[in-house]
């Protein structure tokens, strides 16, 4: 008989075996989401809990425990969010985590639609075109149709944007998707198919993907070739995904592919931070995360270590207004501080004198600037308070404004790389096309037309054009371009190149072309942390850069400044002082959600985010006097915050120095003797 030896089970690592003290650093319910083992799991908390230590901690802890890195997937609501997470994760382990995949959806399905392209039928070079573009082909396709003249109220490019991606995403016909939330345009229905029609057309033509498609081809390209999806969710023995409340119903689909072999899936969340509905997003995805993924593990965590228990109380106190109630306390037991604000300004340049004052107040008591931010529902609510730092000379970077690669004289710059990837790009070429003298949209239509018969695209010298006013600027063009594509040159010489040949154009055509060729040396500088002209375009269309990274590289030898951002930017994000601005009904709320119970939640929530990201202090402003092309109106303030009482909220008046000198002068006229 033979003899087989069975080997003893190595006993799992407890706690205590790991290098990292973790149950030092967390706590209970946060060591249970780390050292949770296998199958599904779901961490739903409250904002400040430690949803991004815990996740942190459990790359960390999943690396130490010996799983290879590279079989771990990390998704996150931004690029950012992941690389800062596994930066973190290396710093207290070591450089192993930065091999974890990390990224949003849209930049890990990329990836394999780039690697399976040939399953889908695209070549490799697709490219990806952002909503700025995809606006751009709405508007070339309607053009083509000629419907842009229609005497009838046709939906505009950004309407029809928006009905193709609902239908897309909710897996809708395009008639229901009209039908309930577009009846005013129903009339124009088979028109508007027409132009959804043109719009697939287009992008399958010229090899291009938005956004929606990102996802919808990587679901069909799993849920039709069963041998790709056990490949990749083989090799993905663990999956987290952040922020799960902000995903939408295709990004949970992907999850469970993603996750489809091992199922070892966690999902972290919290639903009363849920602020992107209006991109998709549905926070019911949390809720039927245990129906989707049987046997998950819940796991709560409920201590709030951020902010002391007066800026919790205002933020419970903004959950309970909602309509759609959250069984939701937060608590901390971080030590007392001082009741929140809620500051009343004449207008709003006192408002911004107001915030320029105060923070320059607490710059003298120590503080430093980045430990600051002043938060506000739309880029143009901080116009004034923006003028009033400059004036102060306090440096500030902005989040969430106009990203610096969908200005006019970027794009132009980042077509001629299109064009260069993707010869096929007819948006690309029009907009490389026009910018020369004499070229309208029928010219660029025709020269296209050749271009995409040609042998190589690049050698402009149609001989038949010669007479043509345009033709030595075309010959510029084409020695520009071949001369690129001959030649083997770094990403930054490339874009060096393209920023040269173009500077006069922008001269010409921006009044404010200084600061624009400023962002274009910029850009060079930006440009040399890519390998190539397709991952540049693949990683800035997926996560485009800020305005804000490109100042702050500017700024790093001075001051770290202080930090402007829109609401929904400053997720996942703390300081110590926060300053919510224009805190007016109209504006949080917005105007447009007061008719709508669901909408208004929204609102609620955004506040609600904005107002967790504090730590010691917290103030509500608002002016009660708006300027308007009208003249002057009185304002309300938003009815969120009317709801508290002073056992919430301290009120604080603001007095000019002279009145208060008068004040202070009519007391000491009293004083006797
Ligand atoms: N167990 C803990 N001990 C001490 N500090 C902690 C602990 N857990 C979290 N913190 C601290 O609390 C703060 C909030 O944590 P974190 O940013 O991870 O929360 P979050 O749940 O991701 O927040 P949000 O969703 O509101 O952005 C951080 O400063 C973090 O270091």
């Amino acid at each position: 008989m033979k003899k087989f030896v069975l080997q003893k089970e190595e006993p799992r690592k407890r706690p205590e075996d790991y290098s990292i003290p973790y149950a030092e650093l967390l706590n209970q319910q946060q060591m249970d989401a780390v050292f949770h083992e296998k199958g599904p799991a779901l961490v739903v908390a409250g904002a400040g809990t430690g949803k991004t230590r815990t996740l942190v901690h459990r790359v960390a802890r999943l690396v130490e425990s010996g799983i290879n890195p590279s079989n771990i997937l990390l998704l996150t609501f931004t690029r950012r969010a992941a690389k800062e997470m596994l930066r973190r994760a290396s710093n207290i382990l070591d450089e192993r985590c930065k091999q974890v995949q990390g990224g949003t959806f849209h930049f890990y399905c990329s990836m394999l639609l780039h690697r399976y392209s040939d399953a889908i039928g695209y070549p490799s070079n697709f490219t990806i075109i952002d909503t700025a573009d995809a606006l751009e082909v709405i508007q070339f396709v309607r053009t083509q149709l000629n419907l842009h003249k229609k005497k009838k109220r046709f939906p505009n490019k950004n309407t029809l944007l928006n009905m193709i991606s609902t239908s897309k995403n909710k897996h809708l016909d395009l008639r229901i998707v009209l039908l309930e939330e577009y009846p005013q345009f129903l009339e124009q229905e088979e028109k508007i198919i027409q132009v959804a029609e043109a719009y697939q057309e287009y992008k399958e033509k010229n090899f291009v993907m938005d956004f929606d498609d990102l996802l919808i081809n990587t679901r069909d390209l799993l849920a039709k070739n069963d041998d790709i999806r056990i490949k990749i969710a083989s090799r993905n023995e663990y999956v987290m995904v952040d922020e799960f409340q902000d995903t939408n119903k295709l990004q949970a689909e992907l999850t469970e592919l993603f996750s489809s072999v091992h199922g070892n899936i966690m999902a972290v969340g919290d639903d009363a931070q849920s602020i992107y509905s209006f991109r998709g997003a549905d926070h019911q995805n949390i809720m039927d995360f245990p129906e989707r993924f049987k046997g998950t593990k819940l796991i709560k965590l409920e201590e709030n270590y951020r902010s002391t228990p007066q800026i919790l109380q205002v933020a419970n106190n903004l959950l309970k207004q909602a309509n759609f109630k959250f069984d939701k306390e937060l608590y901390s037991n971080n030590k007392e501080g001082e009741l929140p604000a809620l500051v009343q300004s004449s207008s709003e340049h006192d408002q911004s004198r107001f915030i320029t004052q105060a923070l320059l107040q607490l710059r003298e008591q120590g503080k430093e600037l980045n430990e600051m931010a002043v938060l506000f529902r739309n880029g143009r609510d901080s116009f004034d308070l923006e003028v009033e730092l400059n004036r102060k000379n306090i440096p500030f970077v902005k989040y969430g404004g106009q990203k610096f690669t969908e200005a006019a004289h970027i794009k132009d710059v980042l077509a001629h790389v299109r064009v260069l990837v993707n010869p096929m790009d007819t948006i690309a070429w029009n907009r490389v096309l026009m910018l020369l003298d004499g070229i309208g949209p029928k010219t660029a239509q025709d020269l296209f037309e050749w271009i995409q018969l040609a042998k190589n695209p690049y050698q402009l010298d149609l001989s038949d054009t010669t007479s043509k006013s345009y033709i030595d600027q075309l010959k510029e063009l084409s020695k520009l371009l071949v001369d690129i594509k001959e030649n083997d040159r770094s990403v930054s010489k490339v874009i060096e190149l393209i920023v040269n040949y173009y500077r006069d154009f922008c001269k010409d055509r921006y009044d404010d072309y200084p600061k624009r060729l400023k962002d274009l040396e910029a850009f060079v500088n930006v440009s040399e942390s890519f390998l190539s002209l397709p991952k540049m375009l693949e990683e800035l269309a997926l996560d485009p850069i800020t305005a804000t990274a490109v100042d702050t590289e500017q700024k790093t030898k001075e001051e770290a400044p202080l930090i402007l951002s829109t609401i929904h930017s400053a997720k996942g994000l703390e300081w110590k002082h926060v300053f919510i601005i224009q805190c007016l009904d109209g504006i949080i709320p917005s105007a447009y959600s007061v008719e709508d119970e669901e909408q208004l939640d929204e609102e609620l929530r955004l506040l609600y985010v904005a107002a967790t990201r504090a730590e010691e202090m917290l103030y509500f402003s608002y002016p009660v006097l708006a300027q308007s092309a009208y003249g002057d109106y009185f304002t309300q303030p938003s009815r969120f915050i009317t709801e508290m009482n002073e056992e919430l909220v301290e009120e604080w008046k603001l007095i000019e120095e002279e009145q208060q000198q008068q004040l202070d002068e009519g007391d000491q006229k009293q004083l006797p003797g």
